[in-house]
């Protein structure tokens, strides 16, 4: 998001009680990687045993990563020291392990779905594999490819297609401009058809009622409360400064509210926060992870802090890289990759442990558009087998395309809520976004501009 629109001093992170910051790679970056004896009952230790052994950057490191497993219950709020933090954290950290111990969760059922989701989500696989009825109301038109007579009346220009051939899409033909006698190929733009909502009597998972958070006399988020349920896959969109990611903060244990309440499936996040953070992954703003480790070691760390088992965390991170289109980066460090690899594997950790709601900061930011069709298609994946997306996007059109419900949020507030329908009311959700957030600016004044430095 947007770093100018909360001041370094106070950015939310900096009130975020998270992971050890992970300024330094650890002593020995094997230490993830190597394999421990596949009996050895001690794999998730070890994994708390290297986080202990992380030091903390210095005071300008602020923790957060997409695996959070930090009680943010024990850390004082914004002023907290990075070492307070890290002790916080190294608890929390030793408490999941315990919790966990014969190194599992207990999300064994979903695991397997997610795992299998993420294996078969290659894209080309699943263009080809998937039949168009998984994605609802899509329909794809022939007609649309086919050239036009060459006698055709002149017609709405065409509009170019990023999109063609997407699974689940349906595509609508602009037309052509007839030229004498050779006819023009037809160019097609393709909207998604929205997917359904859930039924309304689906059972709600996330439930905010009446969240409230202030910095000073800036009300960021002012009373918001929302029922989203369980296969929703849910979008949040606001102007710059509108209060998503401090939203997104408070519903994933990260910053604590000033009121109000969130449940996770029935777990208050703020009371049970480990239990909540178990059923959660997260894909933070503004990323800060251990990027002195590799991928594979990023991967290994975040499944080993969830309670996966030595085995478990291999196969899974085998099958994210393959669906992420990672495997090669593997073994390359973190601090190396572009932002939207960066994005992918904080993306991939945030889901090895087959969470039951991911909560995703603008995970579309950075990514090309072949990746974020693919990332789109293990998103529908994990949601068709029941999980549930909240995502934060300033893409409309992405919102439109993979979201059935979406929230638009102005100034900390809901204005609108519900299936995409009931939020465009027959607009674009562009324009009722435009209409809700103030109307465009007109662009008047500046005319200095114009005058041109040369
Ligand atoms: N730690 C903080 N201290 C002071 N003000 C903050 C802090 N964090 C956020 N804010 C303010 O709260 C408001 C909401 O910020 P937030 O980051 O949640 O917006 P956003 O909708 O995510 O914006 P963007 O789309 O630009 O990322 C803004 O006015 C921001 O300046």
């Amino acid at each position: 998001m947007d770093p100018a629109a909360s001041p370094v001093a106070d950015e939310p992170r900096a009130e975020v009680v998270a992971e050890p910051t992970p300024a330094e790679a650890p002593a020995e970056p094997e230490a993830a990687a190597t394999a421990p004896a596949e009996d050895e009952p001690a794999d998730v230790v070890r994994a708390a045993e290297v986080t202990r052994t992380w030091h903390p950057g210095g005071p300008d490191e602020t923790p957060a990563t997409s695996g959070d497993l930090a009680d943010a219950d024990a850390e004082p709020e914004r002023e907290a020291a990075p070492e307070a933090a890290t002790e916080v954290a190294d608890d929390d950290t030793a408490a999941a392990v315990e919790e966990s111990p014969n190194g599992t969760t207990d999300l064994t059922g979903e695991a397997i779905l997610l795992v299998g989701a993420a294996t078969a989500a290659e894209t080309g696989s699943a263009v080809e594999s998937e039949p168009a009825a998984e994605t609802d109301s899509a329909v794809e038109s022939d007609a649309a490819v086919e050239s036009e007579p060459a006698d055709a009346a002149i017609e709405p220009a065409p509009v170019a297609d990023d999109h063609e051939g997407e699974r689940g899409v349906a595509v609508i033909p602009l037309g052509t401009i007839a030229t004498g006698t050779t006819p023009m190929p037809r160019k097609k733009r393709t909207i998604r058809v929205a997917r359904e909502a859930p039924a309304p009597e689906a059972p709600i998972v996330l439930s905010i009622d009446g969240l409230v958070k202030r910095f000073g006399d800036t009300t960021a988020v002012d009373a918001i409360s929302l029922g989203i349920r369980a296969g929703s896959f849910y979008g949040i969109v606001g102007p710059n400064g509108a209060g998503k990611t401090t939203t997104l903060s408070m519903i994933t244990g990260l910053l604590r509210p000033d009121g109000g309440s969130v449940h996770v499936n029935g777990i208050d996040v703020w009371k049970e926060p480990r239990a909540a953070k178990r059923i959660t992954g997260v894909l933070p703003d503004r990323l800060r992870l251990f990027d002195r480790l590799t991928g594979a070691e990023m991967l290994y760390y975040a499944g080993s802090l969830r309670g996966l088992d030595h085995r478990t965390v291999l196969d899974r991170s085998a099958d994210l890289a393959d669906a992420f289109g990672l495997e090669d980066a593997l073994d390359r460090l973190v601090a190396d990759y572009s932002a939207g690899m960066t994005k992918k594997i904080a993306l991939a950790c945030a889901m090895i442990h087959s969470p039951r709601m991911l909560v995703l900061d603008e995970p579309f930011e950075s990514v090309d558009p072949v990746s974020a069709a693919n990332l789109t298609d293990i998103l529908e994946r994990y949601v068709a087998g029941g999980g549930t997306v909240l995502l934060s996007s300033h893409s409309m059109d992405l919102i439109e395309r993979v979201c059935d419900s979406a929230a638009i949020i102005v100034g900390g507030r809901v204005l609108a809520s519900g299936t995409l329908d009931e939020v465009r009311r027959g607009d674009t959700l562009e324009e009722r976004f435009v209409e809700l957030a103030g109307g465009r600016k007109a662009a008047e004044g500046m005319e200095w501009l114009h005058s041109f430095s040369d």
